[in-house]
């Protein structure tokens, strides 16, 4: 039976069918579209359900009497208290846009779909795990844990609290714990500056710098897809993960918060659109002008996730209307955004420069029989 998804990592997926289909970084709301599938998942969103009745705790909080995770010690950063996030972790020298930042083993993974109840899962899997690793996933933040509940009575239940304040998806189908991961809090849009990608070939998650970050910064990454609206963000953050979102994007003044809205929606209303080429709706022409639409707002947002897809999204449509030329510009940008997202050998940046080299190779490569010079970047990066 299938079990509610913890935050997905940027997955490394195929080309997709059809352009801009789900979306590679999700959040937990997606559980609730598919609520009814099974008891069991009902059973995982029962629990900050059953905290929802009670009172969620304000501010996420460890056990406190545990010991940190170590930082290696050539990782950039160190994990800092940080006033009103609890601890965060902070650059401690200049970090390159593309840098690999943190490259983690799960303590565990969890299937989605499970056959025993969530606590004694967790429970299980904790007792396999070396006493550092239980040590640092007990340190890990929570929240949702209902009124009354406590560690020493209810350790299961604590447990199951900050596996679900902490997974992040390993894998398609599986979610798991990173310590060090886990300590990054979340920003918006702009605001965040690193992501992160499960790699199946090294059973790994791999977190990149999506944008130059200075000494001092705090590493930030984003717990939802932040293409909607302040308010909205806002509510969900509170929802699911116990905060009122205060950063860099949250903050803005009223004038500029509204501008920043109505980009992310026109940003979130384009992708719509650019779905509908892959039912004939639109052009391939109209699709590669949505494309740099979408490119041009976010670079007035300062939004420069999931480029990598987007772009490569740009050498399928090309490629399906026997477009080389304008398949390779895309492919190439869509390297380019794969290498900072995902790094440089990885499975899509391998398998799009072969996009870039022969663009007639490409799966899509004239499957809409009509050729058609269907558009090229209109981004200084091509
Ligand atoms: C995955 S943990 C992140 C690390 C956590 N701050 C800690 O101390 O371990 C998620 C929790 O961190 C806190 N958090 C994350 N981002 C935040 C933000 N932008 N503002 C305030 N709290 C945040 C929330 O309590 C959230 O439930």
């Amino acid at each position: 039976m299938p079990l509610a998804p913890a935050r997905p990592a940027k997955r490394q997926r195929r080309l997709a069918p059809e352009p801009a289909a789900p979306a590679v970084k999700g959040n937990r709301s997606s559980a609730s579209a598919s609520k009814s599938k099974s008891r069991l998942r009902l059973l995982w969103l029962a629990v900050p359900a059953v905290a929802g009745l009670a009172f969620y705790l304000s501010t996420g909080r460890g056990l406190g009497w545990a010991p940190e995770y170590t930082p290696s010690r050539r990782d950039p950063f160190v994990v800092a208290d940080l006033p009103g996030r609890g601890k965060g972790l902070v650059a401690v020298r200049d970090i390159m846009q593309g840098e690999l930042v943190i490259q983690e083993s799960p303590l565990f993974t969890v299937p989605q779909s499970i056959s025993e109840s969530p606590v004694t899962l967790i429970s299980r899997l904790l007792d396999g795990v070396s006493p550092e690793g239980r040590a640092a996933f007990l340190n890990l933040s929570y929240v949702h844990l209902p009124e009354g509940m406590d560690l020493e009575n209810n350790p299961g239940e604590v447990a199951l609290a900050i596996f679900q304040t902490n997974a992040v998806a390993a894998g398609d189908d599986r979610a798991g714990i990173f310590p060090r991961m886990a300590r990054l809090n979340h920003g918006c849009s702009s605001a965040f500056n690193l992501v992160y990608t499960w790699r199946d070939r090294e059973q790994q998650l791999f977190v990149h710098a999506l944008r130059n970050i200075s000494k001092g910064q705090e590493l930030l990454t984003t717990y939802t897809d932040t293409k909607r609206t302040r308010n909205e963000r806002r509510e969900f953050l509170s929802q699911q993960y116990g905060f009122t979102c205060a950063c860099a994007v949250c903050s803005l003044d009223a004038a500029a918060s509204k501008l920043s809205d109505e980009r992310l929606t026109a940003i979130a209303r384009y992708y719509e659109h650019l779905r509908s080429w892959g039912r004939g709706a639109i052009s391939g022409v109209e699709a590669i002008d949505t494309i740099n639409k979408i490119w041009k707002l976010e670079d007035e947002e300062g939004y420069w996730s999931e480029r990598g897809r987007l772009a490569a999204d740009g050498a399928w449509i090309a490629a399906s209307h026997s477009d080389a030329s304008a398949a390779r510009l895309w492919g190439r940008l869509a390297v380019e955004w794969y290498t900072y997202e995902l790094g440089a050998d990885s499975d899509l940046v391998l398998a799009t420069q072969k996009t870039v080299d022969r663009p007639e190779k490409h799966r899509a490569w004239g499957s809409r029989h009509q050729p058609l010079a269907v558009g090229v970047p209109l981004t200084n990066g091509a």
